[in-house]
């Protein structure tokens, strides 16, 4: 079980993760929803460990691993998938899937993860990670290697930002996916129908858990708080 006590981030004084407990248990699904700002990318970097937390712990399996770095998580089964994942020049998506062929993966494994991102195998494998690529394209591909990475944790942060109408379709095949593989899934997003389908829901608001419990009833609050919400009345207006 990945754990976040007492997780508190502060910038230039500022709290923007606030006393934070989460719980994430072996092979469930769960969203981290909220508004612009409420801390959930913040909370995303801190579980992968390209942050530490001010005050507080990230614990795994009950050891503290709050002092690790990103590639020491990543050893210990923790993936992110980037809000805007990076270009490279010069690598294949074959290549970089495979990473560079250290990973064993069949063919038909392959070809199982591109039907399930929504891109062609035969279109794309050969194609160059660089900027050729669109954002969209680049996005699918990241998730692509979360999939055959098979980790323990999957952080998806706004998997659904930045694709087509087919976004929701994709999320649910790499739900199932995940599902099958025993992953864990924290998925970051604003969308209601996106959190929805995922088993638990956290509500992020001001960098402080609001909400907790089945998505569908944390997505209801979310909707009824967040709707009548003043502090967000600025942002509604486009002030
Ligand atoms: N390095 C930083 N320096 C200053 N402020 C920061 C920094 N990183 C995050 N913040 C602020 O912390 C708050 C939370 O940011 P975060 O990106 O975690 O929010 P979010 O919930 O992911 O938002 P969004 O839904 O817009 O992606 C924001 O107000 C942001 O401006």
């Amino acid at each position: 079980m990945l754990i976040l006590r007492n997780v508190t981030y502060s910038i230039d004084g500022r709290r923007i993760v606030d006393e934070v407990n989460m719980q994430f248990k072996e092979g469930m699904s769960y969203s981290i929803l909220g508004p612009n700002g409420a801390g959930k990318s913040t909370i995303a970097r801190i579980l992968m460990g390209v942050i530490k937390p001010s005050e507080g712990k990230v614990l795994l399996d009950g050891r503290d691993i709050t002092d690790l770095g990103v590639t020491e998580r990543a050893k210990l089964g923790i993936s992110l998938l980037w809000q805007e994942p990076a270009r490279y020049e010069g690598i294949t998506v074959g290549e970089y899937l495979t990473l560079g062929e250290k990973l064993k993966v069949t063919e038909d494994e392959l070809r199982k993860v591109f039907e399930i991102v929504g891109l062609s195998y035969d279109l794309y494998l050969r194609r160059f990670v660089d900027k050729g690529l669109s954002g969209g394209e680049r996005k699918r591909i990241e998730l692509a290697s979360i999939l055959l990475l098979k980790p323990r944790y999957a952080i998806l942060d706004e998997p659904d930002s930045g694709l087509d109408i087919t976004a929701s379709d994709l999320i649910d095949r790499t739900l199932r996916y995940l599902k099958k593989t025993g992953t864990t899934v924290i998925l970051i997003t604003h969308h209601e129908e996106i959190a929805r389908k995922t088993d638990f829901s956290y509500f992020l608001c001001g960098g402080r858990v609001v909400r907790k419990g089945f998505s569908e009833e944390v997505v209801e609050y979310y909707k009824r708080a967040c709707g009548k919400c003043p502090l967000l009345e600025g942002m509604r207006d486009g002030h």
